[in-house]
């Protein structure tokens, strides 16, 4: 049975999430919130179903079972207080656009234009491109491309931003100061961020709680406050006796998932 009478401060509350395609229960049971302004990390084994639970949650795929609420209202759709940043940064820019076209793209019939280039300026000034609003995409880095999908997301104001491994294909050096830059625009913009990852240290690094998935039909298996100082940073935070605790922590728990699922006489191997 649902929460009746769910915490009013939840923006985000799933419920009892289901997902098949078909026969094959991807998702069997996940229920948790996110809390207005909360940064939540999501890893899980490769094929637990991370990307099935933020489609759902984006309203990109219909869910077959249980609730999923945005604000108190049910997702039919994709929502409009939600944004989405993917891991194909650059699939999802317009190469024919200049950098500041791309950003200003979802607010052309939503805002006037002299608060729009405001906007854009302001964003584009928090991921540090204040420079390169007149390129084109492919005249920047990965990482460049990366942070002008985040400048979109961000303008278009949502209450929830959505991050699926948005970091997988930059280098090392990149993906760090990525990262800081999330953390700075999930603190300038107070917005609540998902942030679904493969990568153990960085959930541990952002998140201010990690939520971790069992193999398929998936549950939650853990949900993990992190309780590390809110002022990270790469060199100290990570050099915390606790950060390591915690991510040695996140990593038996995802090694217990997988071999849970092997020992399930019944598990169905994920599709390759
Ligand atoms: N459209 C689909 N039809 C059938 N099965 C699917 C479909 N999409 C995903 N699956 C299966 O559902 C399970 C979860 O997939 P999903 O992509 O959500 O996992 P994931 O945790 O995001 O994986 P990864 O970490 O490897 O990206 C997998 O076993 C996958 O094969």
């Amino acid at each position: 049975m649902p929460d009746q009478n769910p915490s009013p401060t939840a923006m985000l509350r799933v419920e009892g999430l289901q997902k098949s395609y078909g026969d094959f229960v991807a998702l069997q049971n996940i229920s948790f919130t996110a809390k207005q302004g909360e940064l939540v990390c999501i890893v899980g084994p490769s094929g637990a179903g991370k990307t099935t639970l933020l489609k759902c949650i984006a309203g990109l795929l219909a869910p077959s079972g249980g609730i999923v609420e945005l604000d108190g209202e049910a997702i039919t759709g994709p929502p409009k207080k939600m944004a989405v940043v993917f891991q194909e940064y650059g699939r999802s820019l317009m190469p024919w656009m200049t950098v500041r076209r791309n950003v200003e793209l979802p607010l052309l019939r939503t805002t006037p234009k002299a608060e729009r280039r405001h906007l854009v300026d302001t964003v584009l000034e928090s991921v540090g491109l204040s420079a390169a609003g007149d390129k084109y995409p492919w005249q920047l880095s990965g990482g460049m491309q990366q942070r002008v999908a985040i400048a979109r997301a961000v303008a278009y104001s949502p209450e929830v931003l959505i991050m699926d491994e948005p970091f997988a294909s930059v280098d090392a050096q990149t993906r760090a100061d990525l990262e800081d830059l999330v953390r700075y625009i999930w603190k300038k913009f107070g917005v609540t961020v998902l942030f679904v990852t493969h990568d153990i240290d960085e959930s541990v690094y952002l998140g201010q709680r990690v939520i971790v998935l069992s193999m398929t039909p998936t549950i939650v298996q853990e949900d993990l406050t992190i309780d590390l100082p809110e002022d990270r940073d790469q060199l100290n935070t990570r050099a915390l006796p606790r950060f390591t605790e915690l991510r040695t922590h996140v990593y038996e728990q995802i090694q217990r998932a997988k071999r849970d699922s092997e020992r399930r006489p019944d598990a169905e191997s994920p599709a390759a």
